[in-house]
């Protein structure tokens, strides 16, 4: 099975350490209206993710979490609320974050390689054909696709194909990245693969992430901080530091006895808004 090819990690930058404020939520609420009633999707947010951290957001379905990726790639507005990027408001597009949405989004009528090359023509406008040709075979090397290239994503594996989303989402070289569960559908022994391979790559790059997850076990393996959303309407519930040296070996940590105390102790927290989600969802039929 082809792997991320990755050299190794620079040092790494301990998470403790003040580090410049990146982002920005300052008491974000989100309305949504829809089949004529408003209903409040997120509320009473304010969170601050210092430059070069790795965030996880959890929290159970429909609390919020891909609206607040949204808010901060600025393609939704707070109803109330400001979202902040850089000490400026995020008002258009925020072109310096890579967005990878839950949905792949690559588009069908293209191979891996057109897919990857129309985002890097996207960033560079003027370069040449011998450019993009080189920067998309890096790419595509990098995510283990070589092989690959022609292929079009209904070709791919469910794999296969969130690699080439994260080539991408690379190519573009973004600073900060926000990830909506981007392992999602992919079998376990894959994704401890891609989660490692990920953050090296992170650690390398000195990224800014943001990562969605449904996994807290992911979220703690791989993230500074992991916030802990309430069942809709999202609010913060808790907030954790996590402990762990970086850069990590997510297929040793997990075994250790500190992992599996914060895993406990975060879970204590969700699975109550799990038993509020399944019980607010049952009563809203
Ligand atoms: N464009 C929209 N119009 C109407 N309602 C929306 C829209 N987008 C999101 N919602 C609602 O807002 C709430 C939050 O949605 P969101 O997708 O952010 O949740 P989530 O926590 O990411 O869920 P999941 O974990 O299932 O992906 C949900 O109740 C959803 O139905």
């Amino acid at each position: 099975m082809p792997v991320l090819r990755l050299v190794h990690p620079e040092p790494a930058v301990g998470p403790t350490e003040a580090r410049r404020r990146k982002i920005g939520l300052e008491k974000v609420a989100v309305d949504f209206a829809t089949r004529g009633k408003t209903v409040r999707a997120v509320d009473g947010v304010t969170l601050e993710v210092p430059e070069k951290q790795f965030l996880a957001l959890v929290g159970p379905s429909g609390c919020g979490k891909s609206t607040i990726l949204n808010m901060v790639a600025g393609l939704l507005a707070p109803t109330e609320g400001t979202i902040e990027y850089d000490g400026a408001p995020v008002l258009a597009a925020n072109t310096r974050v890579g967005y990878m949405t839950q949905k792949d989004t690559l588009l069908p009528w293209r191979t891996v390689a057109d897919n990857i090359g129309i985002a890097f023509e996207l960033r560079c406008r003027k370069a040449s054909a011998g450019e993009r040709r080189e920067r998309v075979a890096e790419m595509i090397d990098l995510v283990g696709l070589g092989g690959f290239e022609r292929h079009y994503p209904a070709e791919l594996s469910g794999g296969m194909r969130k690699r080439a989303a994260l080539a991408r989402m690379l190519i573009y070289e973004p600073e900060t990245l926000l990830l909506d569960e981007p392992f999602g559908a992919l079998d376990a022994q894959l994704r401890l693969l891609l989660q490692q391979e990920l953050l090296h790559l992170v650690e390398r790059r000195q990224m800014t992430v943001i990562l969605v997850t449904h996994d807290l076990e992911e979220a703690v393996l791989m993230a500074d901080r992991v916030v802990v959303f309430t069942s809709r309407p999202g609010r913060i519930r808790a907030t954790r530091d996590i402990p762990f040296e970086r850069p990590r070996n997510a297929m040793e940590l997990r075994f250790r006895p500190e992992f599996s105390a914060i895993h406990e102790e975060l879970w204590n927290e969700l699975k109550d808004e799990f038993a509020a989600s399944i019980g607010g969802e049952r009563g809203a039929k």
